[in-house]
C-alpha cells in the first residue's frame, strides 16, 4: 500500500480522518453473541474480543484466515551510552536470524498460520543519541511510519505488529513518559538485562532526553521523532495503516506499546482497532497499557519482543472467533434456553 502522507502534518491528518467500526456489524455479532448454545457471558472476554473484531471487519460473522505479522528492526544512536546488556551488532545479527527461520517469531507465526515479514530499517545508519540530538530528522521519521505503512498487506484480517532494536527499550521508556508524564525512572526498566548500574545509567539518559527536547515532546508525534526511533516509526505507520483497511492489530510488548501510545495520544481513538496481546515483564508495561485503557490478553512473563507476546495472542482470537462464527444457535441445534 502506498502511504498517503509525506509529512508529519499530513500524517496527523490521516489519523484524524481514520475510519471507524462498523456499528452494524457490530449489532448484529452482540445479537447472534445472545443467541449462541451457551450461557449468556460463559466464554467471558472471548465474548468482546469476538464483537470487538466483528466491528471492524464489517461483518456479524467474521473469519480469521490471513493473520500478518512485520517485524520491524532499528538502531539506536543511544546505545552508545551503555543503556542494553547485549552489542548493537546484535540487532542485524537477529534481523538474520529472523531471515532463515531461527527465532522465536518464526516458530510461533507458523504455529499460528501467519505470514511474517522482517523489515530493516537503515541499519548501517543508527539514529543519533537522543541526549545529543533529536533521534530523527523529519525526513527520517516519515520515512519510517511510510515503510511501516507499506510494509501491511490490505489483504490480511489481522495484524501483528514486533519489533528487534537493541537500545529501544531506552527510546521506548523516553516515548512513555514524553506522552504519559512522570518522571523517567517510572518508566525505565530492565530491557534485555542491564544490571543495577546500567539501569541507573539508563534512567539518567531517559532523563537526560526528556529535559534536552522538552519543548518539542509536548507534541507526542514530535516525541516519537526526537526520542523513539524508526522501528518504533514504522510500527506506528503500520498500525494507521491497518485503520485504513479495517484490519484490526494486537500489540506486543512495551516498545510495541510505546509506538502505539504516540498515536493514541495524538488522535482521541487511534487505537479503538488495537487489542494489547500480553502483559510484558517489563516493568513499566502495566503503566502503559492502563494508560491506554487496554487490558492484556496473556501474561506469561515474556520480554522478548519481536512480536511474540501478540503472535501467541492471536490464538486466542482465533479461538474467539471460532466459537462466534461456527457455533450453532439455540434454535439451530435445538437446546433450550435460559
Ligand atoms: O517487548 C518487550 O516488552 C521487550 C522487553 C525487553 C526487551 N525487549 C527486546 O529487547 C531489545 C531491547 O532491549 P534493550 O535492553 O536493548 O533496550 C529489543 O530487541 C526488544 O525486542 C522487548
Ligand atoms: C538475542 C536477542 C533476541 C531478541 N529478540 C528481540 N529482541 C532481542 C534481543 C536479543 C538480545
Amino acid at each position: 500500500m502506498s502511504a498517503p502522507f509525506s509529512t508529519l502534518a499530513e500524517f496527523r491528518a490521516v489519523l484524524a480522518n481514520a475510519p471507524g467500526k462498523n456499528t452494524e456489524a457490530q449489532a448484529g455479532a452482540e445479537a447472534r453473541n445472545g443467541q449462541l448454545t451457551k450461557p449468556p457471558g460463559a466464554l467471558g472476554r472471548l465474548e468482546d474480543l469476538a464483537i470487538w473484531y466483528a466491528s471492524w471487519r464489517g461483518t456479524d460473522r467474521p473469519e480469521m484466515k490471513a493473520p500478518q505479522v512485520i517485524i520491524f528492526a532499528g538502531n539506536h544512536g543511544v546505545c552508545a551510552q551503555g543503556v542494553s546488556a547485549f552489542p548493537p551488532e546484535v540487532t542485524v545479527q537477529m534481523v538474520a536470524n529472523f531471515e532463515h527461520g531461527g527465532a522465536a517469531i518464526n516458530q510461533l507465526s507458523k504455529a499460528f498460520g501467519a505470514k511474517m515479514d522482517v523489515h530493516a530499517l537503515d541499519l548501517d545508519t543508527p539514529t543519533a543519541d537522543f541526549t545529543q540530538a533529536p533521534a530523527m530528522t523529519e525526513e527520517e521519521v516519515v520515512a519510517a511510519l511510510q515503510t511501516g505503512w507499506n510494509a501491511v498487506d490490505p489483504n490480511a484480517d489481522v495484524l501483528v505488529t514486533g519489533e528487534m532494536g537493541i537500545g529501544n527499550t531506552t527510546s521506548a521508556a523516553a516515548v512513555a513518559a514524553a506522552v504519559f508524564g512522570g518522571e523517567a525512572g517510572d518508566w525505565t526498566g530492565r530491557g534485555t538485562g542491564v544490571d543495577d548500574a546500567g539501569l541507573s545509567r539508563k534512567t539518567d539518559v531517559v532523563a537526560r532526553g526528556l529535559a534536552l527536547h522538552a519543548d518539542a515532546i509536548k507534541d507526542p508525534l514530535q516525541a516519537l521523532r526526537c526520542l523513539g526511533g524508526r522501528e518504533l516509526a514504522a510500527m506506528a505507520g503500520a498500525i494507521a495503516a491497518a485503520r485504513s483497511c479495517s484490519i484490526p492489530v494486537i500489540l506486543d510488548g512495551f516498545i510495541c506499546s510505546a509506538a502505539a501510545a504516540s498515536l493514541h495520544a495524538a488522535q482521541d481513538g487511534a487505537l479503538d482497532h488495537v487489542v494489547a496481546g500480553h502483559l510484558s515483564a517489563e516493568g513499566a508495561h502495566a503503566n502503559i497499557l492502563s494508560n491506554l485503557g487496554k487490558d492484556p490478553l496473556l501474561s506469561l512473563g515474556l520480554r522478548l519482543g519481536e512480536g511474540s507476546g501478540a503472535a501467541l495472542a492471536l490464538g486466542v482470537l482465533k479461538g474467539a472467533i471460532a466459537c462466534h462464527s461456527g457455533m450453532a444457535t439455540f434454535a439451530e441445534a435445538g437446546v433450550a434456553d435460559g
